[in-house]
């Protein structure tokens, strides 16, 4: 059974998708066996509670009063260690991770981030991308999962998706939008990083593309890196 650990810090509609997508079994043999929230009053604290999974408020503040923010960061990477996780998802987590945290986990980091690749790094990334397509300097924002490394949003991409941004969209309405590309794109990204791959060779990972293709709609593997998957499973291995 693959054991994933999920951080949130807010609603967690992210983690209801993951969630829901483990209950259909649309990820085999795979279960979230913690949530970890940096906020008390995260709703998705609440989703996870409804289908019994465990739960850990983990917050921050207590260590800027008294001790440093590395220490949480060396402190959060024990509780996720005792998991002994085969994948970490922040989804929706708002806290930079310092190296402390990624050297010190020893499974993958991946996080959902609501813009493409080299796009709106950093927090706010959907206000941001609807004010610049009405300052017309886009025409369309996306979603991404991507490997966590010490510089925010800038990992290798493991999935991304466009999302178009039509004239009249309020905020609200790309945020809807962008949302439920979210739930699908994350749960699609967990799917491919867990299911069982065939021996890393060539022809293999061509092969393996080829599966991808016939499973995941064209649109999803705009900006994918499936061929480098392999490299993405040897470069986490000790992590
Ligand atoms: N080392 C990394 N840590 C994190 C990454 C990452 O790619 N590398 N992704 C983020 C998620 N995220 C964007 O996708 C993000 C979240 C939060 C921030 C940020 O500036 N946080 C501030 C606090 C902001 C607040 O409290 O509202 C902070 O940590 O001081 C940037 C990017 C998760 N971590
Ligand atoms: N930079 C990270 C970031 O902005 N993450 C974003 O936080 C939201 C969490 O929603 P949720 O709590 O409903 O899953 C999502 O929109 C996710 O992309």
């Amino acid at each position: 059974m693959k054991r994933v650990v999920v951080l949130i810090s807010g609603n967690g509609s992210n983690l209801q998708a993951i969630i829901d997508s483990m209950e259909r079994k649309e990820v085999p043999n795979a279960q979230i066996t913690l949530v970890i929230s940096n906020k008390k009053e995260a709703f998705g604290l609440e989703r996870a509670k409804k289908h019994n999974i465990a739960t850990k408020y983990f917050p921050l503040k207590p260590y800027l009063d008294s001790k440093t923010r590395s220490q949480f960061d060396l402190d959060l990477a024990q509780v996720v260690n005792g998991e002994t996780p085969d994948l970490i998802v922040l989804a929706g987590w708002m806290l930079i991770l310092s190296p402390n945290f990624l050297d010190s986990v020893k499974a993958p980091v991946i996080n959902l981030h609501p813009a493409l690749p080299g796009q709106f790094a950093g927090t706010h990334a959907i206000e941001r991308a609807h004010s610049a397509y009405q300052e017309g300097k886009i025409q369309h924002t996306g979603v991404m999962v991507h490997r966590v490394i010490p510089e925010i949003d800038a990992g290798e991409t493991i999935l991304s998706e466009v999302v178009p941004i039509h004239p009249e969209d309020t905020l609200e309405a790309l945020e809807d939008r962008m949302h439920q590309t979210e739930h699908r794109i994350l749960v699609a990204a967990i799917r491919k990083i867990l299911i069982p791959r065939v021996a890393s060779s060539s022809r293999a990972e061509i092969k393996t593309f080829d599966n991808i293709q016939e499973e995941c709609p064209k649109r999803l593997l705009l900006h994918s890196s499936y061929f480098n998957l392999g490299k993405f499973f040897s470069h986490n291995s000790g992590r």
